[in-house]
């Protein structure tokens, strides 16, 4: 009844090769934090793209100061979004303010903590180089250059810089719509009252916010009871909008094991179960039309979870057109002896210091959930290793 279990990079291999990056999609600006950019950006100007001031002060001529103090007679004022600009001669300055253009004649600015801030006259204190405090044009960018590249994750800078050079609409590859279904007769809702034998759903809630922290929208599809016909009308109607679906439950070998029985059948799904611990058994395959990838994950909260950051995180990124692979990994130095099961490459929930001392928390069950939330890190230990003493070099994957 036992068949062979399948290593953990055999599954991602298959997962990685299933899955596709989504099509591209052209998005308002408002739309594209989280995605990634499908085309190169080039900037249409210059940046900045005229000579400005950084500073408040007086645009001047250096050589009036050749000897200091000097006193200059003020022609004006001039602001940020000033068009047409008075110029500056010999003997005079012009006021000005941060981000305004340079005016012809002037080749320097004179902050005006260094002056006596004069409206018709000014009184320079201290002299300045050639060309002090001026931005000049080109200096961040030059025009049509990239600012760019295709592939690059879209956060906060990323915006500003595309919004800096003009974009209102971007190219992009879309952040993944995964739909989370929970099964189980024994889920209540959090809030909802508690019965003999049931327990509060958690699992939607958690896998909604891995796959929200992994660059996708989650969606909570609620819970659905031990019924195959039940799961299969719900998994239909939420494909509509998914571009990969999570199950957790219902995967294992009970009597009733809803996941299993509804999905086994279309042939297009696999369950297996995978070398590891905890999140032994696992299915993964496409559904619908539209082959759409979907994750069936144990129902254990810590193996679900686990199950995710392995399996599913990496596919979302690969979804994203971002580079997807095992998660990132670092050393650390075990401040306890270790045991792990023989043949089953374990994630250990542990807390990785700032030393790269790591410590494995107290409860290392699959359903412990309050042990999990105490950790920051999993330390992963090789199938053949059953036993590790305090004072080991492991590797250790940062939650
Ligand atoms: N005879 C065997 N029994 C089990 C095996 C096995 O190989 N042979 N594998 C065990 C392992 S390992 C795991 S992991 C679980 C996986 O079981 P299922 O995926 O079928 O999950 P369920 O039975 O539905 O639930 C397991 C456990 O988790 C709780 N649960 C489920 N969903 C949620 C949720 N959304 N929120 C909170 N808690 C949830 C559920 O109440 C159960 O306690 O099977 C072992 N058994
Ligand atoms: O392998 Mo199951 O995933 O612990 O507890």
């Amino acid at each position: 009844m036992n068949h062979p279990m399948r290593t953990v990079d055999d599954h991602l291999s298959d997962i990685l090769r299933t899955v596709r990056t989504l099509a591209p999609l052209e998005v308002d600006l408002d739309q594209a934090l989280g995605t990634t950019l499908a085309e190169e950006v080039t900037s249409p100007v210059p940046l900045p793209s005229f000579d400005n001031s950084a500073m408040d002060g007086y645009a001047v001529r250096a050589e009036d100061l050749a000897t200091v103090p000097a006193k200059l007679q003020v022609l004006g004022d001039i602001a940020a979004g000033a068009g047409r600009t008075l110029a500056v001669g010999p003997g005079t300055a012009v006021r000005i303010m941060t981000g305004a253009p340079v005016p012809p004649g002037a080749d320097t600015v004179i902050p005006v903590e260094w002056t006596d801030g004069g409206t018709v006259e000014v009184r320079i204190d201290r002299q300045a180089p050639e060309g002090n405090a001026i931005r000049r044009a080109g200096e961040d960018v030059s025009a049509g250059q990239a600012v760019l590249p295709v592939g690059t994750p879209i956060g906060p800078a990323q915006l500003g810089i595309l919004a800096g050079v003009g974009r209102r609409r971007v190219l992009v590859r879309p952040r993944p719509r995964v739909v989370v279904i929970s099964t189980g007769a024994e889920l209540v809702e959090p809030g909802a009252p508690l019965e003999a034998g049931q327990l509060w759903e958690s699992n939607s809630y958690t896998l909604a916010a891995a796959v929200q922290q992994a660059g996708g929208e989650g969606y909570r599809a609620g819970i659905v009871a031990d019924d195959p016909a039940r799961f299969l009308d719900q998994l239909d109607a939420q494909l509509l909008r998914a571009d990969a679906v999570i199950t957790s439950g219902g995967v294992s070998m009970g009597a009733y094991e809803p996941v299993k029985e509804a999905l086994s059948p279309l042939g297009t799904v696999r369950f297996e179960r995978v070398a590891m611990q905890p999140g032994m058994p696992q299915g993964f395959g496409v559904v619908g039309q539209d082959q759409i990838p979907i994750f069936a994950l144990p129902g254990n909260p810590v193996s679900s979870f686990v199950s995710f950051m392995l399996f599913v995180r990496p596919a979302l990124l690969k979804m994203r057109g971002l580079a997807a692979g095992p998660p990132y990994s670092v050393r650390g130095v075990t401040t306890a002896p270790l045991r792990s099961p023989q043949g089953r490459r374990s994630y250990l929930r542990a807390v990785l210091g700032h030393d790269g001392a790591v410590t494995p928390v107290r409860g290392q069950g699959s359903h412990q959930l309050a042990a999990l939330a105490s950790a920051n890190a999993l330390i992963a230990v090789p199938e053949d290793v059953t036993e590790l003493p305090e004072g080991s070099n492991v590797e250790v994957i940062p939650l």
